[in-house]
């Protein structure tokens, strides 16, 4: 039994178990985002710590990712590599993200929050992440990492609320890739965001 749900594992997933992964993420994030805005009172915060630590419990006995970074579990398309699919960033709608430039739209819900407010933690944590896939995307070609990442925050982002993102490409010097981003509510700018990628040295 053992066996077969470790090599259930180590095959990269199919769409069923993908879909599978994602509604079990949502769930979890539905959680939080809920516990972030309900005023629950002692008994029912205990009895949802219970619930939640059955399901935990579940999911300390099943396996873990193989550590080769070659194995099939690791290949592109798995949602546990993709930030947003892993509930760790916002997910964020692409509607334009060709020629080195990405607009898009995302919605911060109440667990990104600080009171009534997006955490800046979590504006950042949403510019690595679209600065990124500027950085990483088909015009730069190729994996590069964040150098450095400089937030300017112009005014507080509302929770709930659709936010428009415009993200592009400022310079490309061999193997830095110099990225800029805004973030508006209307016509209200949140924040600004520049930052540099670094590609790998080839040899
Ligand atoms: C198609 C696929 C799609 C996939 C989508 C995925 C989306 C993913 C989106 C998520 C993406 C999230 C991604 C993440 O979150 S990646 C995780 C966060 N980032 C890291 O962990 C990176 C850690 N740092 C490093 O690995 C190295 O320091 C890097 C690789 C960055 C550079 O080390 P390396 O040894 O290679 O470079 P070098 O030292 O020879 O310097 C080279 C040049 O760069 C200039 N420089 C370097 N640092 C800085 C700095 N801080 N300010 C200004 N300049 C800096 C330097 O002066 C030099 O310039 P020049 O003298 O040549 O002019």
């Amino acid at each position: 039994m053992m066996e077969r749900i470790h090599a259930m594992v180590a095959s990269a997933p199919t769409a069923l178990e993908r879909r599978a992964y994602r509604n079990a993420v949502d769930a979890a994030v539905r959680i939080l985002d809920r516990l972030a805005v309900i005023e629950p009172d002692a008994d029912t915060l205990r009895k949802c710590e219970r619930a939640l630590t059955q399901v935990e419990d579940a999911l300390r006995s099943l396996p873990t990712l193989p550590e080769d970074v070659e194995a099939p579990a690791h290949a592109p398309g798995n949602p546990r590599f993709n930030p947003a699919e892993r509930g760790l960033v916002p997910a964020f709608a692409i509607d334009a993200g060709d020629t080195g430039q990405l607009v898009g739209r995302v919605q911060f819900s109440p667990r990104f929050g600080g009171t009534a407010s997006v955490h800046g933690g979590a504006l950042s944590l949403f510019f690595d992440d679209a600065l990124g896939m500027v950085a990483n995307g088909s015009v730069t070609g190729g994996v590069a990492r964040t150098a450095f990442l400089r937030i300017d925050y112009r005014s507080l982002a509302p929770l709930d609320v659709e936010l428009h993102c415009r993200v592009w490409i400022e310079a490309v010097d061999g193997r830095k890739r110099f990225i800029r981003g805004e973030l508006c509510h209307g016509d209200r700018l949140v924040a600004e965001a520049e930052g540099l990628w670094v590609a790998p040295r080839t040899r």
